[in-house]
Parts: C-alpha cells; structure tokens; sequence
C-alpha cells in the first residue's frame, strides 16, 4: 500500500501474532524492504499488524527499510485504516503505535482522517543532546535555523524561499545524523507557496531510516505544525491559518485530491492530519 507514494508492506498478525516468527533479523527485515527484492518490490517502511495491547484495533510496528524501528509513520496509519476498513469493516479503527493510540476515519476512496496526539516541542522530548531552543535550531552553517517538533518521532523543519529538492538530497543524510539528535531525526525542507488562496507547503523529506521518500505523513504534520506556531501561516489582517495544505513531491500536478491537510490549533490536545492512501497488490513472502 501507499500513501502519496510513501510506500508500505503490510505483515497482518493481528489475529495470530505467532504466524511471524519473533527471531526476524534486522538484515532479513532490510531484504524484504530492498527495492532490487523481486517479489516484494520492497518498500520505505514495514508495517506490523500484532493484536493491540490495549483497546485498539491493532497494534502497529513500524519499521524502516534500514530496519530500524520507528514510533510514528503518517502515511502508514492511513494505509492502515484503509486495510482495516477492507478486511474487517472496520471504518473507525484506533491503531495502537509507540507514539500513541490514534483514531482514524476511513471515508470514501480511501480518504483517511486521523487524530494525532498533540506534539512536543521541550528540546528533552525531540530528544536532543543539549538544551536548545527548538523553535529555532542553528544545525548547519549553509541553513536557516531549523524548527524542531516531536509529533511521535523527531523531527526537523527548515523553511526555505526557493525549491527544496537539492537541499533534501544535499543535507538529509547528515542532518539526520547529527550528533544533536541522539535517536536520529526525520529532516523536512518546505517552501511556503504564497499564490495559493489556501496555506500551502511544499515539502521533501528526508526520513530517518529510509531516505529521500516520495512524500511523509509526519513529516507533513510537523511542518504544517511549525508554519503554524512560527506564525508563517498568518493572513496581512492578522488571521492565523490553522489548516495547511502539504504538496508531496510526487504531485507535480498538484492534485487537489492528493495533498495532506493538517488542522491544528496551538496548545490543542489533538489535531487532524487528513489524506489519502492507496492499495498496490497482495502476496506471500517466504521468511
Ligand atoms: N513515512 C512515515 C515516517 C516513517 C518513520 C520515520 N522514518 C522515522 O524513523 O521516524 C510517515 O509517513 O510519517
């Protein structure tokens, strides 16, 4: 499955998590999201469907392609639900992350809403090494400051006035390396389009553990949240835009139907992240 383009295999233990054997390698994990891997395609993340822990409808592992563990993946919980609402009939499912229980609303064509848990800007929260100010973070001389925000996983937003490919492709991999974040960092570059009538942003990622991706859906929540706060959404009459349009990459047509909605209100217990997700195809993978 995809969301934007940011893809997913799904693994569906929920009703039997003994059917995946626990002792799956790291490196066996990165095979299957290898993209030269024939039968899988492979993929940005791993999804794992385990029965919930609590009283949700599934509890969902995230790995990256490098294999690493994840807390949050946006894109991926849309996909989810939308999976759930398939196979199950279920069209409101809670799903059940390390970064949070969240409840979404599967609507037609697979459109998803999903109510994200407010996020956290105290530097001990991105984490980060050392006390800083993480609404402005100096973190490479060539740079703006960056934004930083916790919306489930860490993440860095650098607000540009130009297109922002180069820089993703230029600095991600050693921004996301950096020592000041010692659990590594999700990096967004945004641009703020202004001829738009809505609160528009275009965004790359680069994403921890999986690279330059075709779109992310925390990285979109992230970024709509810090254009928010910093008060770049503001209207010349002083309103402030609390819904943001994020324009993955990979809508070059820019697509009014494939964009991520963020509806978030500063110091509100939960916001909305809103877009769509899609199915590709089903298959067996030999472990
Ligand atoms: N693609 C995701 C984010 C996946 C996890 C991320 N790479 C991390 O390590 O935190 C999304 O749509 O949010």
């Amino acid at each position: 499955m995809n969301g934007l383009g940011n893809d997913f295999i799904i693994f569906d233990v929920m009703d039997d998590n003994t059917l995946l054997p626990d002792d799956i390698s790291k490196n066996m994990w990165r095979n299957i999201a290898d993209r030269d891997n024939p039968a899988t395609k492979g993929c940005d993340q791993i999804l794992i469907l385990r029965p919930p822990l609590s009283k949700g409808d599934c509890f969902m592992d995230i790995l990256n392609a490098d294999g690493s563990q994840a807390e949050s993946c946006g894109n991926g919980t849309r996909a989810v639900a939308a999976y759930i609402a398939k196979h199950k009939g279920q069209t409101n499912p809670v799903i059940e992350t390390l970064g949070g229980s969240l409840s979404c609303a599967v609507m037609p064509e697979n459109r998803v809403e999903v109510t994200m848990p407010a996020p956290k800007f105290a530097w001990t929260d991105i984490p980060v090494a050392e006390e800083v100010k993480t609404n402005g973070v100096k973190l490479h001389d060539d740079l703006p400051p960056a934004f930083l925000v916790n919306v489930g996983n860490p993440h860095a937003v650098f607000f540009a006035s130009k297109k922002t490919k180069w820089m993703a492709s230029k600095f991600g991999s050693d921004l996301e390396m950096h020592p000041l974040f010692p659990q590594q960092a999700n990096i967004n570059f945004a641009q703020i389009l202004r001829d738009f009538e809505r609160a528009t942003i275009l965004l790359h990622t680069w994403e921890r553990g999986a690279g330059l991706t075709k779109a992310c859906g925390t990285g979109a929540c992230a970024t709509a949240i810090a254009a928010i706060e910093l008060g770049a959404t503001r209207l010349p009459d002083g309103t402030l835009r609390t819904e943001v349009d994020i324009i993955p990459p990979v809508n070059r047509d820019r697509n009014e139907s494939d964009i991520i909605t963020i509806r978030y209100q500063p110091g509100a217990e939960t916001y909305i992240m809103r877009g769509p997700a899609e199915f590709e195809f089903d298959g067996k993978v030999s472990l």
